[in-house]
């Protein structure tokens, strides 16, 4: 296990300056830079097509990098990618078993591979089937497992040789929100205990709130990057969720506020922002609502006013996916 101590004389997880890359005419990566901690949950956040598996997989020793400096654990992706592929685990954006071996077959294949010997893989297996409740379905073949099982199994295999750092590109994605929370147990889990750094892409603001650090990328730019609190308070809106009494008074609120957007219940929002607004607003309004509601500023809201696009257009069209895998599986 690792001691606070021993991680802070650790070199960053990640280390990235003033990397570029593309793909003929499109540009995917744009001078990123970036450092994530180690020990640290650091979340990538972006729509489609920011550049994010991009990104991991220049960390990944997948692709070369373009232009500039790519470290992981201290070793540079282009002149010590074997170093690089020790210190990492990977859970890839689609799934990567062999669905046709059993589980602890496919995490004995992954130990081979990483030259780890009998004894080793022997009790790796045990240990990580353990980590993510899989003991019972050890000689179960893959096939039959639902997609929550299969992503516990990905996640067991890719810490199988202990590296330091786990890449999860998109780890949840298609998952029902109960199956997405058990997996972040585990890995929360295995940061505590381990010490491990987790680099994650997401689109899901609820699976954002819980890291250290978060960096929005667009168009293969870094755009923000800070704690969920930081960028919260210097990037997000507040907000009054506001009823009118009456139609008279909804017609004064909008001509007084025309920014206020229409809600679903049909209330108002309206942003609430500098010292005089409050004392300002009830003033004017305090007798004329019959519902107020104050919003504090939030990620979505944070990601949404930086890229002009909602997190959840992806979610929805994510619905139909989850909804295939549930009839797949049966169960979970
Ligand atoms: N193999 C490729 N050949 C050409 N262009 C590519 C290739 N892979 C990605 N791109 C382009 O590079 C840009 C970044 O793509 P990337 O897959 O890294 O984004 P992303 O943020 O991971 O998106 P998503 O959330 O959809 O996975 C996009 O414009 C994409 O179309």
């Amino acid at each position: 296990m690792f001691s606070i101590p021993t991680l802070a004389s650790l070199p960053p997880a990640v280390q990235v300056r003033d990397l570029s890359l593309s793909y003929g005419s499109t540009l995917a990566l744009d001078d990123v830079s970036m450092t994530v901690a180690p020990g640290s949950s650091f979340a990538l956040l972006g729509p489609n097509g920011a550049g994010k598996t991009t990104l991991m997989s220049v960390l990944a020793t997948l692709l070369p990098p373009g232009r500039g400096l790519a470290q992981v654990a201290g070793h540079d992706v282009v002149k010590a990618p074997l170093k690089v592929r020790k210190a990492i685990g990977m859970v890839f954006q689609d799934a990567s078993l062999d669905d046709r071996l059993s589980a602890e077959e496919n995490l004995d294949f992954h130990g081979r591979v990483y030259g780890m010997g009998p004894r080793a893989r022997a009790q790796a297996i045990d240990r990580m089937l353990a980590l993510v409740d899989l003991e019972d379905w050890r000689e179960s073949i893959v096939r039959s497992f639902s997609g929550g099982m299969k992503r516990r199994l990905e996640i067991a295999r890719a810490l199988m040789h202990d590296p330091q750092i786990l890449f999860l590109d998109e780890p949840t994605v298609g998952l029902d929100a109960q199956t997405r929370a058990r997996i972040w147990v585990y890995l929360n889990a295995m940061r505590r205990e381990r010490g491990l750094t987790l680099l994650t892409t997401t689109h899901y603001i609820e699976e954002v709130e819980g890291a250290d650090q978060i960096c929005i990328i667009d168009e293969g730019r870094i755009i923000a990057q800070g704690t969920p609190d930081e960028l919260k308070t210097t990037l997000g809106h507040a907000f009054l969720h506001v009823k009118p009494a009456s139609p008279d008074d909804r017609e004064a609120l909008i001509a007084a506020y025309p920014q206020a957007r229409v809600l679903e219940d049909g209330a108002l929002a309206i942003p609430a922002g500098g010292d005089q607004f409050g004392a300002d607003f009830l003033a004017r309004f305090g007798n004329r609502l019959s519902e107020m509601r104050y919003e504090a500023p939030t990620l979505e809201g944070v990601f949404l006013s930086l890229t002009g696009r909602a997190l959840r257009d992806r979610a929805d069209g994510e619905r139909a996916a989850q909804r295939d895998a549930g009839r797949r599986a049966g169960r979970r």
